[in-house]
């Protein structure tokens, strides 16, 4: 079973590798990886299991997290609503990739921040607001999604772990709270 001892932190090289594509058909091993990081984020959106094994908050992991350099992600994103306790996106997405974006852009307004870094990086990480996005799922199924607002942000957060990139990589360092017209803040 994950816990933190088994996330990396910033320093590690692995963070800042471009990660491999999973070879298809998709091995057991890599079902299995899959299988435990969602089990991750489900344990750690769990306030019983989140105190009892010390976990941090999470609705996404990336398998570079985990020291293993492949494209794997899982996003587990609660709705919110008590009165709708169905997930608004879960997925473990392998080889995941945007095929296309919008023009608008969009950040939280709370900023971001990541399980690999044990710090406050304050600041907007401006994002693409929708994105399509084609994944093999665990079944080995291709898949074709869009996604907007929230969801695609987390994805965008997870598929730039794939990518070596830090949410702190796209926060203006002159004035961290700078943004351009027209960008969307989601709160
Ligand atoms: O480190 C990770 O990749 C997991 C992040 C993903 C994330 C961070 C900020 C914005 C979108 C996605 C963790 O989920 S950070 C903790 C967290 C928990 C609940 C809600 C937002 C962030
Ligand atoms: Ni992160």
């Amino acid at each position: 079973m994950i816990t933190m001892k088994d996330i990396i932190r910033e320093g590690n090289p692995t963070l800042r590798e471009v990660a491999e594509e999973v070879v298809l058909p998709l091995s057991d091993e890599d079902i299995k990886l899959g299988e435990e990081m969602m089990e991750f984020l489900h344990n750690s959106q769990d306030p019983v299991k989140a105190e009892e094994l010390g976990l941090r908050g999470g609705v996404g992991l990336a398998a570079p997290q985990l020291d293993i350099s492949k494209r794997i992600i899982a996003v587990h994103v609660p709705s919110g609503d008590l009165e709708n306790p169905e997930p608004t996106l879960s997925a473990v997405m392998y080889n995941p990739k945007i095929l296309s974006h919008s023009v608008q852009d969009a950040c939280l307004g709370e900023g971001e921040g990541c399980l690999s870094v044990d710090r406050e990086v304050p600041g907007y990480v401006v994002r693409h607001n929708k994105i399509t996005l084609s994944y093999v799922d665990a079944s080995g199924v291709k898949q074709k999604i869009r996604l907007k607002n929230y969801e695609a942000i987390v994805v965008q957060h997870e598929i730039d772990h794939l990518n070596g990139v830090m949410f702190y990589d796209h926060i203006n360092q002159e004035n961290p709270y700078a943004l351009k017209d027209g960008v969307l803040v989601i709160e």
